[in-house]
């Protein structure tokens, strides 16, 4: 059993699930996605192989600082010097069956699309930006919008403006998302030089950043009742408001309570409910 939790751990599976939904969701916006279920097991196969490569190659990569920092150590029993080689060659196997199957059991775009969220991932966000920029995880944020991309062109080998619209509720969701966590390592970041925002510019000002970038959020998040074509369904702009309403009062609090963490990492975890309850109500009406 231990096996199977160290390797949900070095792979991010809790992480891969909610990037699963993003592409299950705009699989299944597409009109009649729900009468093609094979073609929906295997973008969720591929999908998962690809974000478990990822996250993998991610800790592979990250194996000189994970080690120093307490949310992540626990991972160098895992993935470390000795092992680097065999995680590699793990990392890689789950990565080429992944385009292999998506290529041949799906379609060229969305093979590219697959191996566009884990490039970013792996590539722009991992080896680039993380240790340089504090919009690391801005930029880097796209490698979430790719799953949204790759889940429409497995059923139409094409872009829309659905799959365009879930790809930037992703994207714009991010910072929110993860800002709200590194709050929390905000002394990992400082001690190992990662300009992670909060360990560049402190924590009062994150706070600001991270109202501002939800607010643009939930702005953005409303655009479908004002474009009828954007096949999101209709239980979604309900849901949108109150679910936005909530994560507002979640942003606000920590400015009511002198900033304490705790409710920075409330905040943090109900962001992850926001982005499952928008995607299941995306779901609900076309399964
Ligand atoms: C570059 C963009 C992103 C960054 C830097 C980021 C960062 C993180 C970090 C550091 C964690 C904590 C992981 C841990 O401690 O094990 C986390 C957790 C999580 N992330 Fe993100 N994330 C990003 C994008 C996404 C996307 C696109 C999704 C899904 C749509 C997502 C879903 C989650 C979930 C579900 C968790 C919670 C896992 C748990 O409960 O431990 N993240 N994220
Ligand atoms: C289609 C496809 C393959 C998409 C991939 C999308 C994906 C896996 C996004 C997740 C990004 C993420 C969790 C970054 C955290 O890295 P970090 O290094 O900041 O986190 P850590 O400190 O916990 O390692």
């Amino acid at each position: 059993m231990s096996k199977l939790k160290n390797f949900m751990k070095i792979t991010k599976l809790e992480i891969t699930m909610l990037i699963d939904m993003v592409a299950i969701a705009a699989f299944l916006a597409v009109p009649g996605g729900n009468k093609y279920p094979f073609l929906l097991l295997i973008l969720v196969i591929s999908g998962t192989l690809a974000s478990m490569s990822a996250s993998l190659f991610n800790n592979i990569y990250d194996i000189d600082i994970d080690i120093k920092m307490k949310r992540t150590r626990s991972r160098s029993k895992i993935v470390n010097e000795n092992t680097r080689n065999r995680m590699i060659f793990f990392a890689s196997i789950m990565i080429v069956i992944s385009l292999v199957l998506s290529y041949f059991l799906l379609n060229f775009l969305t093979m590219i699309f697959i191996f566009g969220g884990f490039l970013s991932y792996v590539v722009l966000y991992t080896i680039v930006l993380k240790r340089r920029t504090s919009w690391n995880i801005v930029i880097g944020g796209i490698a979430g919008s790719f799953p949204a991309l790759a889940g429409w062109a497995s059923l139409t080998d094409s872009v829309s403006i659905t799959s365009l619209f879930i790809a930037f509720l992703v994207f714009m969701w991010t910072p929110t998302h993860f800002w709200n966590l590194s709050v929390n390592n905000i002394d990992d970041y400082k001690e190992n030089n990662i300009p992670m925002l909060p360990a560049r510019v402190g924590i009062k000002k994150t706070a600001f950043w991270i109202m501002i970038n939800t607010i643009i959020l939930i702005t953005y998040s409303l655009i479908p009742f004002f474009i009828s074509y954007i096949h999101v369904g209709y239980l979604y702009f309900p849901m949108a408001v109150i679910m936005d309403v909530i994560l507002l009062a979640y942003v606000i609090r920590p400015f009511m309570r002198n900033y304490d963490r705790k409710y920075f990492r409330s905040a943090f975890g109900f962001s992850n409910m926001y982005m499952l309850i928008l995607l299941i109500v995306i779901m609900i009406p076309f399964i």
